[in-house]
């Protein structure tokens, strides 16, 4: 039996008092990619902040890494991408600045950054494929891009798992196909991935288990859904109602 980096039990989350979440058990163990699939709305967003403590359990119990979450505090073992760039757009970072921030956690801010944190660095921008952009401003890049920088960020810090919300929601082709390889070799590290998705697409091979969320629980966890699926097809209709409350924490640190 694998060693579970993720164990939820019972959760439970809402907001305001109006449950999104009533049931939720989920064991994710190292070296699984684990897709969370459902229809708009229906709480996959909801449940990866949960297991961040990012929005409170209002019952039940999430364990990471062998830590209740309340005791948790190795935040470096964690890459999380969330789900939009977010605000902060005219800072003129470059993309590999951006990427470097992902070592801060590691390296701590007082510290200048030494051959180590400069190798993870070139290391994640030629994982995503864009060690030739390093010194162009992240505003310059398209949207997959800009994903492709956020995930490069994530990786800089060398987590144990990396956690994203739709990262190739929106995004190119390219970008697609360079993110799948990035988690190929995230996997054969070592790696755990946990990661929101609407349409597979090239990521598909890289799945190793699908949950599904639907009406407060888990519907389905197991095999990926035939593509038919409506959460799956790539014309699904998929509106964004987050509004400006992403992380900016995690984001910007
Ligand atoms: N900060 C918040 N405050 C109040 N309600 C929220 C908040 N965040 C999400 N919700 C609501 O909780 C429900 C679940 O949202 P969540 O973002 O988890 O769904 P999702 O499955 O990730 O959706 P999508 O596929 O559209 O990204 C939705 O009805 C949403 O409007």
């Amino acid at each position: 039996m694998s060693t579970p980096v993720i164990i939820v039990e019972h959760g439970a989350v809402g907001y305001d008092g109006r449950p999104v979440l009533r049931d939720v058990s989920l064991t994710v163990t190292a070296g699984e990619v684990v897709a969370v699939l459902g229809a708009n709305g229906s709480g996959k967003s909801t449940l990866i902040r949960a297991i961040l403590g990012l929005v409170p359990l209002g019952a039940g119990s999430i364990t990471l890494f062998d830590r209740p979450l309340r005791q948790f505090r190795q935040w470096q073992r964690i890459g999380y991408v969330p789900q939009r760039l977010g605000a902060g757009g005219g800072v003129p970072a470059t993309v590999r600045e951006v990427v470097a921030s992902g070592r801060l956690a590691r390296r701590g801010v007082l510290r200048p950054p030494g051959a180590a944190d400069r190798a993870a660095v070139d290391a994640a921008l030629r994982a995503v494929g864009l060690a030739d952009r390093a010194s162009d401003p992240v505003a310059t890049l398209s949207g997959g891009q800009q994903q492709r920088t956020l995930i490069a960020r994530a990786l800089a810090g060398q987590p144990e798992l990396l956690i994203l919300d739709e990262p190739t929601a929106g995004v190119d082709a390219a970008s697609q196909e360079a993110f799948a390889g990035a988690l190929r070799d995230f996997v054969a590290d070592g790696g755990t991935v946990l990661l929101v998705a609407h349409e597979l697409g090239p990521l598909r091979p890289v799945i190793s288990r699908a949950v599904v969320v639907h009406q407060g629980g888990i519907c389905h966890d197991g095999a990926v859904p035939d593509p038919a699926g409506h959460h799956a097809e790539p014309d699904h209709d998929h509106v964004h109602p987050h509004g400006p409350d992403e992380p900016a924490g995690l984001w910007s640190n």
